[in-house]
């Protein structure tokens, strides 16, 4: 049976309801962990008050602020969870950022502060976060990231964001090839399109999910909740033989070949 409980889960990504990252501490918190999870800080903290409401049904017994371009903000994150919980089990690293402009048009055209702003947050930050959960994880651990096709395959509009993807699926393997002897486990659910406020801003996004529900041998997109399952899964001990993988949560569309 999946069985979460004792097991401390560090949710990063919330931003609305919509957010991958919810439907994950949901599935986490359904299981039996005990969630914590940051919210991104800025000057009006928009998103602590909604991240606070949201997950309050969770119990969470950590929020915290926490921009992974700020490293004493990361550091402060890590430093709460080992002086609340003094271990770590679970980490969920589930965020993305690449300016509106460089989600449409030619991929030619990325800047070079553009591509290095997308890199940096939605890739660099997997090996940040793991290095930070590293020593935290004292028991073993598993590291979940969140990638999309577009890593893979060339998706319309997704340009540079495909470039970080592909990064961070290779930061999964080299990530666990490292941990694996501290029995730390990590690997990348790569999820079908969805929407929410990143996919937003990836040009024709709706168009992607229309083509997914006419090709995928499912018909049909995922959900939130069901990428929240795969994580519980992988975060689980029924996972344990299982690392450096990507798992495609896509309702089958990336076997397609037309
Ligand atoms: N929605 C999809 O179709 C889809 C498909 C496959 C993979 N993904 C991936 O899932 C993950 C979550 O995205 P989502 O679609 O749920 O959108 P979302 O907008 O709900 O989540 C993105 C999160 O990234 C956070 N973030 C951005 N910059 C940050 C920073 N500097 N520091 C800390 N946090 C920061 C935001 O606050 C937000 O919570 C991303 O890695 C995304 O690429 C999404």
């Amino acid at each position: 049976m999946l069985d979460l409980s004792g097991k401390n889960a560090l949710v990063t990504g919330i931003a609305n309801n919509r957010s991958i990252a919810w439907g994950i501490a949901q599935q986490l918190h359904k299981a039996g962990a005990n969630i914590g999870v940051n919210y991104l800080p800025d000057e009006k903290d928009r998103y602590k008050k909604k991240v606070e409401e949201l997950v309050a049904p969770l119990n969470p017994s950590l929020i915290v602020p926490c921009n992974v371009q700020e490293d004493d903000q990361v550091q402060a994150m890590f430093a709460a969870v080992q002086e609340q919980w003094g271990r770590l089990d679970i980490l969920i690293h589930c965020l993305a950022f690449a300016g509106k402009d460089e989600l449409s048009g030619e991929f030619s055209q990325t800047t070079r502060q553009g591509f290095m702003t997308a890199l940096e947050i939605s890739t660099f930050s997997l090996t940040q976060l793991a290095a930070a959960a590293k020593p935290l994880m004292t028991e073993g651990g598993s590291i979940i990231t969140l990638t999309y096709l577009g890593g893979v395959k060339v998706i319309p509009n997704y340009n540079v964001m495909g470039v970080a993807k592909a990064g961070l699926e290779c930061s999964v393997r080299y990530l666990a090839s490292e941990m694996g002897p501290h029995n730390i486990r990590v690997n990348a659910i790569s999820a079908g399109p969805i929407r929410t406020l990143a996919s937003s801003a990836v040009g024709g996004i709706l168009d992607m999910i229309h083509h997914v529900e006419e090709t995928a041998p499912l018909r049909r997109t995922v959900t939130q909740t069901e990428v929240g399952n795969t994580a519980a899964f992988l975060g689980s001990d029924l996972a344990s033989g299982i690392t450096g993988q990507t798992i495609y949560v896509d309702a089958g569309y990336e076997i397609m070949g037309m």
